[in-house]
């Protein structure tokens, strides 16, 4: 078993997080309930920007807001001075609810509405990650009739697959997106961006995927960019201001996941790009990384009440809580594995091996297979570690199951920052049947 961040065990036996202890937030806010801690939020934040710091850069470090985006987190993510990635109109609504500084947003998505290109110009956002032709000429034509000049980045595909599921892999060729950089769409994309009046071309972006464990991908990926970067200062005479690397860098969600800290990702990206700058006699672009999952993942924590239980003898024991993939949906997308204790009994001997089931209607719904557990039964609180990203903001209402609130602790304290889903609140959008009366 192992903590992240504050987590630890109090005098009581109980998980206690931000020096909260969690029997009492569950008592307080019920359960399911997501825990976020703040302070490890914090520690990761000032761990990517350290490096970048030390070395005096130009760079910025963007919170890839799809991971859990809320209008405290964003408020938070403004506290650490980060930027902020969004990739749908909802996600800006969100970080303009929140007050975050429009000039430090980065527009991604490889099919962005014209209303969502409107939107994102009316509100002057810092860039939009170009990803493909027609949005380069919906955008062209957006900015045109407001009358703007729109600073750009051109999202490429190097051809890169980085280690990871298959699911989540984007930075290869075969991928739905970006402007492929080998075949010649990235080249015609700089071009069209080149002669525009409407674009300014900030430089290039590029994401080669999630749950990355080595700087490897990233210093190929950096190698492969700067070969053509160095092509094009020479035939269009065009110098990048910006490189942009995305995400992906990997957590640990159980014992065999052995992610770098921060600081050694930033450092090792830091060292390839000024070794490739060098070698190709070029001027040091701004770097901007846009990691999600590794600033809120391991920092969330669900704590799901435990009820129901079955036996197949000799097969297996089912543990059933009170969520399940509709607040977690990834064990059931991508297999995705989960490390948990008892919240109120962390230090009691484990005594046998259990699997944790969801309460959705559905065989595949499992959160945890083979899970060592003490005897666990319906007055025991379950925490699984590591829910802080894709959880919350990949959460649905499948079987009309209430989405559970978010709870930030930091320094002994807590707050509500999403409120626990009402079964009103999901059918507050239903209408009846023509001359039936809504309930
Ligand atoms: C363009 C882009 N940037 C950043 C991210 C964030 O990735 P992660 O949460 O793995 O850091 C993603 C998601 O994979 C992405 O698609
Ligand atoms: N949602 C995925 C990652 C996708 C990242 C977005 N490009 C996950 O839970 O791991």
């Amino acid at each position: 078993m192992f903590f992240h961040g504050t987590s630890k065990v109090n005098d009581k036996g109980h998980l206690e997080i931000g020096g909260v202890d969690t029997v009492n937030l569950a008592r307080k806010y019920g359960t399911p309930v997501y825990i976020y801690d703040v302070e490890l939020i914090r520690r990761r934040a000032r761990g990517f920007k350290k490096m970048f710091e030390e070395n005096n850069m130009k760079a910025q470090v963007a919170y890839a807001s799809k991971a859990f985006s809320s209008v405290a987190m964003i408020q938070l993510v403004e506290e650490e001075g980060l930027s902020l990635d969004v990739v749908s109109g909802g996600e800006l609504y969100t970080a303009i609810r929140a007050d975050f500084p429009v000039d430090r947003i980065h527009f991604h998505g490889n099919n962005k509405s014209r209303e969502e290109i409107e939107m994102a110009l009316s509100y002057n956002i810092g860039c939009i990650v170009i990803d493909n032709f027609h949005e380069m000429n919906l955008l062209e034509e957006v900015a045109l009739s407001m009358n703007k000049r729109v600073d750009v980045l051109l999202r490429i595909t190097p051809g890169i697959e980085a280690h990871t599921h298959d699911y989540i892999l984007t930075g290869q060729e075969d991928s739905k997106f970006g402007f492929d950089l080998q075949n010649g769409q990235a080249e015609e994309a700089l071009k069209i961006a080149l002669d525009s009046q409407h674009i300014h071309l900030l430089g290039f972006h590029c994401h080669i995927g999630s749950q990355i464990f080595e700087p490897t991908g990233f210093i190929l990926a950096t190698q492969k960019i700067f070969a053509k970067l160095k092509t094009w200062s020479q035939k269009y005479n065009y110098e990048s201001k910006v490189l942009n690397l995305g995400g992906g860098f990997g957590i640990r969600y159980t014992e065999e996941d052995e992610p770098l800290a921060p600081e050694t990702y930033v450092k090792e990206i830091i060292k390839e790009v000024k070794k490739q700058t060098n070698h190709h006699g070029m001027t040091l672009p701004e770097i901007w990384i846009e990691p999600g999952r590794s600033l809120v993942g391991d920092a969330g924590t669900t704590i799901y009440q435990i009820g129901s239980s079955k036996d197949v003898p000799t097969v297996r024991k089912y543990l059933a809580i009170d969520g399940g993939m509709s607040d977690n949906i990834r064990p059931a997308l991508y297999q995705a594995q989960y490390e948990a204790v008892l919240a109120n009994r962390v230090l009691d001997d484990v005594e046998e091996k259990v699997s944790i089931a969801g309460k959705c209607c559905e065989s595949g719904d499992m959160l945890i297979w083979d899970l060592p557990l003490p005897k666990a039964g319906n007055n025991d609180l379950l925490a699984v570690f590591c829910t802080g990203a894709y959880g919350y903001s990949m959460a649905n209402n499948y079987n009309r199951i209430p989405r559970p609130p978010v709870v930030f602790v930091e320094d002994g304290e807590d707050r509500l920052v999403i409120k626990r889903e009402s079964f009103e609140d999901m059918a507050r959008l239903d209408l009846p049947l023509k001359n039936k009366v809504n309930q």
